[in-house]
């Protein structure tokens, strides 16, 4: 596949590995510790690139034959399954990859790729000897027990695996629960339930005890279903694993609402998610059309990513302003958010305002003076800004001389991840499931897998975990978003430019908050705040819309 280069933190592990002289393994094909070569231990958890022709790059996966040379392989059981024999090309390629990007000039580098996800000529396991585990961890989602169902009945079905374990309570569960065991009967209806039958929960990661767990039950492939912090527990259990030398796969399955997972095309469960989230802003939309000057405020999930209430934004076409925590607003003043409430109540007599429930958590704190509380993961825990907001907006317009409003609040924030998966998230946990199992049967380990451009790929870990997916506010979706309601973009063309540098929410630049700690604040909306402004310059035209929303 072309030439590996060794830039200083980048070494290719197979082709070093294999000047390593192979080390005495254990009764479990693992090596033992006393007999674990310094070479394999200063090796361990580097990045497998490799370089090809014009400017093509992997970023490879781990494999077992990295660190257990001489793992023997078998030919895999599906080429005698009547399902799959007779499908044409039904083995994936080993040297099929998948293109991190696909927009690409003429003459532009071919850029980093991943390896194909799917089912290979050779596994690395026999069908009795594997021992499967699978674990849910961080907050639900829609789709988690159709992978839990679809990991069961793959493995069981195409691959003939027997002993399949479910571990209770996420990760702790791993040291301080029993384990339940799963069979293609016990998981044959869950599908259509939410939440997760295994349960699951947040911190309690202890790496040392999990992987001391799963060595003692003799487990050999791990299957870890959750978000960011999930993924980033499961690279340190890899590692360990690694580290021990012990022949188990370890795979990630990406799993958030907020779809902030990085790299990957969409989490499952989140079409579900924006699919309910249209209840509660139809529900919003007839409150508010009901009545004279109604406001209806929905908030919806999305702790630092406002995907739900971008998309829910755009399919619902009744919101008059969608708030996200990517993309910094004000209340007072010109460009701010109650002069743009009063026009559009004077416009349309009646607004719908979605907002993600981690926009403006730099406003609330301004004037609530306290932050920085988290939950046992370490996640910062939010202050509500949909009571905060609604409140303003009620305290705002109650003040002398203004308009007299009717504002209802809805909150369907657990009500859109508790629910089953759809059928075409469905169909999608299907995919994800398979892509896993064939991975861990294949000795791939370390892994996340997801659609990327459309294609089902193998991720290192460090691809998903290192940065968090973002809305783009300078990106076409946003632009589009913007012109579908018409709302302000609440940024000057400094802000704009400072995020097209440093695009993330923690990086974005302070904004000059108006004060507003007196409650009510019956000042002059007239008031101006230079910082905000609206410029007639074509770029701020271009974000902001002009035009009246019916
Ligand atoms: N950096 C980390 N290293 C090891 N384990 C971690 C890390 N971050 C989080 N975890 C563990 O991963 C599990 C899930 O993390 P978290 O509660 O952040 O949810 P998540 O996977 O990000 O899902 P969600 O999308 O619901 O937030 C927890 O048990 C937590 O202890
Ligand atoms: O209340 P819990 O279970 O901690 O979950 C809430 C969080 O989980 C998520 O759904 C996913 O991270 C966020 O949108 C939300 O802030
Ligand atoms: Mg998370």
């Amino acid at each position: 596949m072309g030439s590996i280069s060794n830039p200083p933190s980048v070494f290719d592990l197979r082709s070093s590995l294999s000047s390593v002289s192979a080390p005495a393994k254990n009764g479990d094909g693992a090596i033992s510790r006393s007999d674990r070569p310094m070479a394999l231990d200063l090796k361990l958890n580097q990045r497998k690139i490799v370089h090809g022709d014009a400017g093509y790059v992997l970023e490879d996966v781990p494999h077992f034959t990295d660190y257990i040379p001489d793992a023997p392989n078998y030919p895999n059981p599906l080429q005698d399954n009547p399902a799959y024999s007779v499908v044409k090309q039904y083995f994936v390629n080993t040297d099929d990859t998948v293109a991190r990007k696909i927009v690409v000039h003429k003459g532009s580098p071919r850029g980093t790729h991943f390896r194909r996800a799917g089912p290979r000529q050779k596994v690395y396991f026999e069908s009795d000897e594997v021992h499967a585990c699978i674990v849910t961890c961080g907050g639900l989602c829609p789709g988690l027990n159709t992978v839990i169902r679809e990991i069961v009945c793959g493995l069981a079905h195409m691959y003939g695996v027997t002993k399949i374990l479910g571990i209770e309570g996420g990760y702790r569960g791993f040291y301080a629960r029993n384990t339940i065991s799963l069979t293609p009967k016990s998981v044959n209806d869950i599908h259509k339930r939410g939440g997760t039958i295994l349960s699951t929960s947040r911190g309690g990661h202890d790496t040392s005890k999990i992987v001391d767990s799963i060595q003692d039950r003799g487990i050999n492939q791990v299957y870890i279903i959750g978000g960011d912090g999930t993924q980033k527990g499961a690279s340190v259990i890899f590692e360990e694993i690694q580290r021990r030398g012990l022949k188990v796969a370890v795979v990630g399955i990406p799993k958030t609402i907020d779809n902030d997972i990085a790299v990957i095309d969409k989490s499952f469960g989140f079409d579900t998610a924006v699919e309910e989230a249209q209840r509660a802003i139809n529900a919003a939309h007839v409150e508010a059309g009901s009545v004279e000057n109604g406001i209806g405020v929905v908030k919806l999930m999305g702790r630092y990513s406002g995907f739900i209430a971008m998309y829910a934004t755009l399919a619902s076409r009744d919101v008059d302003c969608c708030l996200i925590p990517e993309s910094p607003f004000y209340l007072e003043g010109k460009g701010g958010l109650f002069e743009f409430i009063e026009k559009r109540l004077k416009e349309n007599g009646h607004m719908v305002l979605v907002v993600a429930e981690g926009a403006g958590q730099e406003l609330i704190a301004e004037s609530m003076r306290s932050m920085n509380h988290e939950d046992a993961s370490g996640n910062k825990l939010l202050l509500d800004v949909g009571l905060w907001l609604s409140q303003k907006i009620k305290d705002h317009f109650s003040c002398k001389g203004k308009m007299p409003i009717n504002l209802k609040y809805i909150d369907p924030t657990y009500m859109i991840r508790a629910i089953p998966a759809n059928a075409s998230d469905n169909v999608y946990c299907t995919l994800l499931a398979h892509s896993a199992l064939h991975g861990a049967m294949a000795g791939y380990t370390g892994f996340t897998v997801g659609p990327v451009n459309g294609r089902h790929a193998y991720i290192p870990f460090y691809r998903v975990t290192e940065a968090r997916n973002n809305v783009v506010i300078t990106d076409r979706m946003w632009a589009r978003l913007l012109s579908s309601t018409n709302q302000p973009s609440f940024l000057t063309l400094k802000d704009i430019e400072s995020v097209r540098h440093v695009y993330s929410p923690k990086y974005l630049p302070p904004i000059k908050v108006p004060v507003d700690n007196n409650l009510p604040n019956c000042g002059s909306s007239e008031e101006h705040h230079d910082d905000h402004v609206a410029d007639e310059s074509s770029l701020v035209n271009q974000i902001s819309g002009t035009t009246t929303k019916h």
